[in-house]
């Protein structure tokens, strides 16, 4: 289903929203690349778009364990202490943290038309707060926030945990999973919403193998490039469709 929208003549329309964060609503994945380059630079390796794909979207401590063995350093750096080590900058830059292109449109479009929305994203809750602490009136449009050390996500993207346990926190929850539209940049955040039975727009770095923009089912440059209508959600008012 990948670069277009799901037919709407075999659905429903959307009718909840749920966000992914880093490398969706915020220009944080770079950060991730920075220290981790700097780390690989020490044992004379170089990070690439592959390792980075396995990566990204998951939960700390998961990811920590796909860095430390796919690059062959476990012997010499173990994944609790690669997390140690990245620690000190990324605090320093998380508070530098800034919207993805058409972020600040589309939330407060949805807010504005009263679409539920909320955030489901891998990152910890010490994080969350240093990422967001200057973009607040963005995230209290949202209706909650799961986080990846939530007590319900037991396991990260790909499992549907994150979202399972999103779309249940909407007043009214749990909901039907087909009326739920998730936005996603990284590949186990992709599946995650597909296992959970969600629909799933992926809005990917160009630099991620286009392999992995088949599993959605709309792929955007940049969600500045997302229709509403499209997906039975009202429609922009600055914007004839
Ligand atoms: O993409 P998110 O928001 O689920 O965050 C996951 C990690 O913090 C970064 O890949
Ligand atoms: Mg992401």
């Amino acid at each position: 289903m990948a670069n277009s929208s799901a037919d709407m003549s075999v659905r429903e329309p959307i009718t909840h929203v749920i966000f992914d964060m880093d490398g969706l609503l915020l220009d944080t994945e770079k950060f991730y690349t920075e220290v981790q380059e700097l780390i690989l630079a020490r044992f004379n390796k170089t990070f690439d778009w592959s390792l980075k794909a396995k990566m990204m979207g998951k939960k700390a401590l998961e990811a920590a364990h796909v860095f430390v063995e796919e690059t062959g350093i476990s012997g010499s750096l173990s994944a609790e202490k690669f997390l140690e080590e990245r620690e000190e900058t990324l605090q320093k830059l998380f508070p530098t943290a800034e919207l993805m292109p058409g972020v600040s449109h589309l939330v407060k479009h949805l807010h504005e038309n009263a679409i539920p929305m909320c955030v489901a994203t891998g990152t910890l809750r010490h994080h969350f707060e240093l990422k967001t602490q200057r973009h607040g009136e963005i995230f209290s449009m949202m209706h909650h926030v799961v986080v990846g050390d939530d007590p319900e996500v037991k396991k990260g993207k790909p499992s549907p945990d994150i979202f399972l346990a999103a779309a249940k926190r909407f007043k009214g929850g749990p909901l039907d999973p087909r009326k739920v539209l998730v936005f996603e940049d990284a590949p186990s955040g992709v599946a995650a919403a597909k296992n959970a039975g969600m629909y799933v727009v992926m809005v990917p770095d160009p630099r991620l193998d286009s392999s992995f923009h088949e599993a959605a089912d709309e792929v955007l440059s940049s969600l500045s490039d997302f229709n509403p209508s499209n997906w039975g959600l009202p429609p922009f008012k600055d914007v004839s469709s």
